[in-house]
């Protein structure tokens, strides 16, 4: 009997689409561990969303992320609903997961997938020239959350909302940033900031990237760039990119552009990561809970899928990456075909369809028809 290693997961669906994202990419897994047979995952589904918030006033327990750290990962769909304030439902679920359980760091990478209707003529011809890795702060800057409000109600009313930069949190995302792009072929990273305007917090990111930069020199080539120019780069001279570290808000922005250039933000994956590993880490697509075609079930996928493959691939810290790939293989497969994407890639699938569609090619990919 060979030696079957269990990934003990805790699945927060969430709202909106997260609930139909979530519940695919576990199908997905179940038959992609099935198929593979060395491995499994045992899921325990966390019904925290603003339905429930509604209803008792809370999205997670007292002892939630006690609760979490039992996990090997955490998977993620959405939190966002029409009736409560958005602020509220961020706050009240997944920022503090990510705050608490030290995810310093969002890996978003992006590239066009085979069947993608990319906006770019010039990707079009050549998809290969959007091949980013997206590296966001994600414990502090702008969603640092702290500020507050006086004289509320009034004429007079004032808000802040401060954005905090430490030393420790800008080293630590500049070193992971750097080991990245030293990771990947081109071994090349465009750092991002506002540091013209933004004269405190912006220019110690500036002065902190420089020094981390001088233990890379000949090793890693970079650049830098200013967020407002960046956008004009991101659409202009797509290739010239590869790595790209920008704060918590900043890649933000960018990453949603970043996917909308890739041909759709229905298919941008994230891994929020704990590099310690001392805290689960947890993965989810880029979208939100998609308020405008929730309960229609006609989300795409993809993202999830993606997020889920990322997932195996943090959990089996070097001993999965070539399922990742292969099942990364099964949802290409899976895009090029207009019959199994969904309408957001020009497709006429559902998100069942698509789901099905994977599961197939899971077969088809792993040899097993
Ligand atoms: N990490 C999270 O849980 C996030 C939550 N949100 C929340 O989600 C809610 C909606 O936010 P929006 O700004 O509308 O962003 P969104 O990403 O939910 O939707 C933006 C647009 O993209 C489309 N879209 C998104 N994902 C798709 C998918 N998988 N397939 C097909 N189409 C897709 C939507 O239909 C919509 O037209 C808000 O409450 C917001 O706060 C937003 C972003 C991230
Ligand atoms: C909150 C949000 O928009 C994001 O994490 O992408
Ligand atoms: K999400
Ligand atoms: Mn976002």
């Amino acid at each position: 009997m060979t030696n079957t290693t269990t990934y003990n997961i805790a699945s927060i669906p969430g709202d909106g689409i997260g609930v139909d994202v979530t519940e695919a990419a576990e199908a997905v897994l179940n038959k992609l561990a099935e198929t593979v047979g060395t491995f499994k995952f045992n899921f325990t589904t966390f019904d925290w969303s603003s339905k429930k918030y509604l209803e008792r006033g809370w999205y997670m327990p007292e002892d939630g992320m006690q609760q979490l750290s039992k996990y090997d990962a955490i998977f993620f769909g959405a939190v966002g609903s029409p009736d409560v304030p958005d602020h509220i439902s961020l706050w009240g679920l997944i920022l503090p997961i990510r705050k608490y359980n030290n995810q310093y760091v969002n890996v978003r990478p992006t590239r066009i997938l085979p069947g993608t209707v990319a906006p770019l003529a010039q990707c079009r011809e050549r998809p290969q020239d959007i091949d980013w890795m997206i590296i966001r702060e994600n414990s502090e800057g702008e969603y640092a959350g702290q500020g507050g409000t006086t004289h509320e109600n009034s004429p007079d009313t004032i808000a802040t909302e401060v954005a905090i930069f430490t030393r420790v949190g800008i080293e630590r995302i500049m070193r992971f940033a750097f080991e990245t792009a030293k990771s990947r072929p081109r071994k090349k990273l465009t750092m991002v900031t506002k540091s013209n305007a933004q004269r405190h917090g912006m220019v110690l990111w500036d002065k902190v990237f420089h020094e981390v930069a001088k233990e890379y020199e000949g090793v890693v080539e970079w650049d830098k760039m200013l967020v407002d120019a960046m956008t004009v780069r991101m659409v202009n001279k797509p290739e010239s990119m590869d790595t790209i570290v920008a704060t918590n808000l900043h890649a933000d922005i960018l990453s949603d552009l970043a996917a909308a250039l890739a041909g759709s933000i229905g298919i941008a994956p994230s891994a929020n990561l704990d590099p310690t590993r001392k805290y689960p880490s947890m993965f989810e697509p880029i979208h939100g809970s998609a308020p405008d075609i929730a309960g229609q079930g006609i989300a795409n996928p993809v993202g999830a899928f993606w997020s889920a493959a990322e997932m195996v691939r943090w959990v089996g810290q070097g001993k999965l990456d070539k399922v990742a790939d292969d099942f990364m293989q099964a949802i290409e497969n899976v895009t090029s075909n207009p019959k199994t994407r969904t309408k957001d890639m020009g497709g006429s699938a559902n998100t069942k369809e698509t789901t099905e569609a994977v599961i197939k090619q899971i077969d088809v990919v792993f040899g097993k028809k």
